[in-house]
């Protein structure tokens, strides 16, 4: 086996050029035979295996950087780089990200997870090396879909303006998750063939030689002329514009294509982009005919392809895929909004079902929050399905375009909270942190799917910004109420009274906090819960309520404790002299936690029922 002999890329450089295609699909079947087995990004990385072997066939990490667009391709560069024998653990608990890292290995130039950073690191490094007289290279690898994302076109700006040594290798498979959407992704995408450039080049002497003395055939001419010169615009001319040299479209999957190309890369001067054609889910054919199912899968059965028979509770994404289609059935002015990411949002419902309404904006959460913005401003009524920790992007679009303007832009924020194997970069645990300040939010959490129903039809009747968090995965199975009803602003329920202290609980850690009161009750501690519905406006007549009442309050969400829903209740307090009142605040410590399961994970940071328990009864200690 080669691949047992390469524990750095060292040795991978001792293999000759012959032996690398058997290496590759060796590769192929060691990725299948684990991703099937512990899941992980298998499409993306099943496409970029000649590419990544290519890569470091040609450069020589650390001191030539690779730098990983979202890092979700990188597998055979963990494999090249001394992580094969733990690669099993990928994505798993307390075993190696599924994304590059740079506390993980000096070969991980730059961490990632979110999409369309390449160029701007890329970029830093390449200035850096140039102020230290460094003369190492620099590679940046961006996928199509994340050229879709602003920042790309930032780093590009600035890159060709530099001039500075800087290889930006663009991976074009035309997917995003979904089929890569936009203009320039499809005028990119454009192969030039022979044929076509022959055609074109013929169509181009016959209008020269027709050219009209005067008259009205003056008119069609510039037209054609015009056509003419569009179809000899050619991707490269674009990024020539841009000032980088250009050269493609490079078979993806021919390494000794590859090979050339990348050491002559390695000599030359300047910003160069390498436009490099790949198949997403190359040699594993479900993956390469439904790649959009083969992004990022559970374990599967790798003869079939098939996944085990999903868990029969619906997950709060389909929920609110299909109630919103319910509710934009009923009002024509709503209009549903994704970053590249349909399926995950579950609006791939009201795709199907509405597909004038419904928007894919590209990797661009920036312009998806402010085109909302817009489609508000002028009527509509817009929702924009992002997940949580990609929302940290929009911030500004949040607070400048929407709420300043009080504008009735619906953000609804899927993944918030711990999301499990993706880890930090993924988890949505900022969100209330950084969104519940902005004046005129009204921003809730429901405590089931079907609270996220009513809190929907409440968000799209408010005529104001709101913020909606719910978590990752499946529900409780409770039964969705047939008919939505809004509920009132700023008020939440009491679940259950209690004598001791009262547990005060936001979205996914209510049901938790319920069950902590249950088994509190057995040992003889009597705890109230509170589901507050609300983080803005918090119901502060319920929560001074109970705090006067039993004097004792514990606040638990699933967000951090700096700036979150604990620090609203503490506020709460302070501004209605309430000081006296002991608070204990549960949540996620000042840290980024790492991957595991969304159990394992809530467990160690104490936000589970039996944390929530333990944690009543050493407060009432105190
Ligand atoms: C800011 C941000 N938004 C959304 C995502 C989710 N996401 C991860 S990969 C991906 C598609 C990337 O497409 P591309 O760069 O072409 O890579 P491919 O999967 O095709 O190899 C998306 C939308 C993300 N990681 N970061
Ligand atoms: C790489 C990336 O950002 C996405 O592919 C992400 O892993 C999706 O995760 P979900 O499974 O939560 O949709
Ligand atoms: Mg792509």
């Amino acid at each position: 086996m080669l691949l047992e002999t390469i524990q750095n890329p060292a040795d991978l450089k001792k293999l000759t050029p012959e032996q690398l295609p058997d290496l590759a699909e060796e590769i192929r079947s060691f990725l299948l035979s684990t991703v099937s087995e512990t899941g992980g990004h298998l499409g993306s990385n099943l496409g970029a295996v000649e590419l990544s072997l290519a890569l470091h066939y040609c450069f020589s990490t650390p001191q030539d950087k690779i730098v990983w667009d979202v890092g979700h391709q990188a597998y055979t560069h963990k494999l090249l780089t001394g992580r094969r024998d733990r690669f099993a653990t990928q994505r798993q608990y307390k075993g190696i990200s599924g994304f590059p890292k740079r506390c993980e290995s000096e070969h991980d130039a730059f961490g990632v997870g979110h999409a369309s950073t390449s160029i701007s690191a890329a970029l830093g490094m390449a200035v850096a090396d140039n102020l230290d007289q460094k003369k190492n290279n620099v590679i940046a690898v961006i996928g199509d879909g994340s050229l879709t994302g602003g920042i790309a076109f930032e780093g590009l700006n600035q890159a060709g303006h530099l001039k500075k040594n800087l290889i930006v290798v663009l991976n074009d498979n035309e997917m995003s998750i979904s089929k890569n959407v936009g203009a320039f992704s499809a005028f990119v995408s454009r192969k030039m063939t022979t044929r076509h450039f022959r055609e074109l080049k013929k169509e181009m002497k016959e209008l020269l030689t027709s050219i009209p003395a005067f008259g009205k055939d003056i008119l069609k001419f510039a037209r054609r002329a015009e056509n003419s010169l569009k179809g000899f615009l050619t991707p490269g001319a674009l990024f020539e514009a841009l000032g980088f040299d250009y050269i493609g479209p490079i078979d993806g999957h021919d390494l000794p294509g590859l090979i050339e190309v990348f050491n002559n890369a390695r000599e030359f001067d300047g910003p160069l982009l390498l436009h490099v054609m790949t198949t997403k889910g190359k040699g594993y054919r479900p993956a390469e005919e439904t790649p959009d199912k083969f992004h990022g899968v559970g374990a599967f059965d790798l003869s079939t392809g098939k996944a085990p028979a999903k868990s029969s509770t619906i997950s709060y994404t389909e929920v609110f895929g299909r109630t919103l289609v319910d509710l934009a059935k009923e009002d024509p002015k709503v209009v549903a909004i994704t970053a590249a990411m349909p399926d995950g949002t579950g609006l791939n419902f009201f795709s199907d079902a509405l597909p004038d309404r419904f928007f894919d904006v590209g990797i661009a959460e920036q312009h998806g929050i402010c085109f909302a913005a817009g489609l508000a401003a002028d009527g509509f009524k817009p929702v924009a399905a992002i997940y949580s920790s990609f929302m940290q992007r929009a911030y500004d679009q949040v607070f400048h375009d929407v709420c300043l303007q009080n504008l009735p832009v619906v953000i609804a924020m899927d993944r918030a909270g711990l999301v499990g194997d993706d880890g930090p970069t993924h988890h949505g645990v900022f969100d209330l942190s950084f969104m519940r300040h902005l004046p005129g939010l009204t921003f809730m959490a429901p405590k089931d799917e079907n609270e996220l129903r009513h809190m929907l039809k409440t968000a799209l009747e408010l005529k104001a910004p709101v913020a909606l968090r719910y978590p990752r995965g499946a529900g409780y199975g409770v039964p969705l109420d047939k008919k939505m009803e809004c509920l009132p602003i700023g008020k939440g329920e009491l679940l259950r009274e209690g004598t001791d202290l009262t547990i005060v609980a936001i979205g996914s850690t209510v049901m938790p906090a319920v069950k902590a009161a249950e088994q509190l009750a057995e040992q003889g501690i009597s705890a109230g819960v509170v589901n507050a519905r609300f983080i803005k406006p918090l119901d502060a007549d319920l929560i001074l309520g109970q705090a006067r009442a039993t004097g004792r309050i514990v606040t638990v969400e699933e967000n951090v404790l700096q700036g979150g829903f604990g620090s609203a209740v503490l506020e709460l307090l302070q501004d209605n002299a309430m000081s006296q009142v002991k608070v204990k605040r549960l949540g996620i410590p000042d840290q980024y936690i790492e991957q595991g399961t969304q159990a394992q994970l809530r467990k160690d940071v104490g936000i589970d029922a039996d944390g929530i328990a333990a944690a009543v009864q050493a407060f009432l200690k105190n």
